[in-house]
């Protein structure tokens, strides 16, 4: 099946879920700022989600300034969000937290 755009319930219910990301204003994505103690250990960060945004298909939207990283994350094949936002943004918030 080709992929969806949520539903709005299923959209308020991923973001229940998804406590640090906001949606952003005028569109259809979801956003999230992380720090980090210094530009290695965000580049680190990056890099760890290149390789899986790369393996999904599924690639990021980001701004970095030395140790801190600006996501925003949106399905341009749907344009909105899908599930794999969802799936993108839960593997952020897990590497975030090791
Ligand atoms: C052709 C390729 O599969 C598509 O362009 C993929 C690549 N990465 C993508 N990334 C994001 N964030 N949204 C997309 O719709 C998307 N589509």
């Amino acid at each position: 099946m080709a992929l969806q755009k949520l539903t709005a319930q299923e959209q308020t219910d991923a973001l229940s879920k998804l406590k640090e990301w906001s949606l952003v204003d005028g569109r259809e994505a979801i956003k999230r700022t992380l720090t980090f103690k210094d530009f290695n250990a965000a580049f680190g960060f990056m890099t760890r989600v290149a390789l899986y945004a790369d393996k999904a298909d599924h690639h990021p939207e980001w701004f970095n300034v030395y140790n801190r990283v600006e996501v925003t994350l949106a399905t341009h094949d749907v344009q909105g969000l899908s599930i794999r936002d969802v799936k993108l943004a839960e593997f952020i918030d897990e590497i975030y937290k090791q």
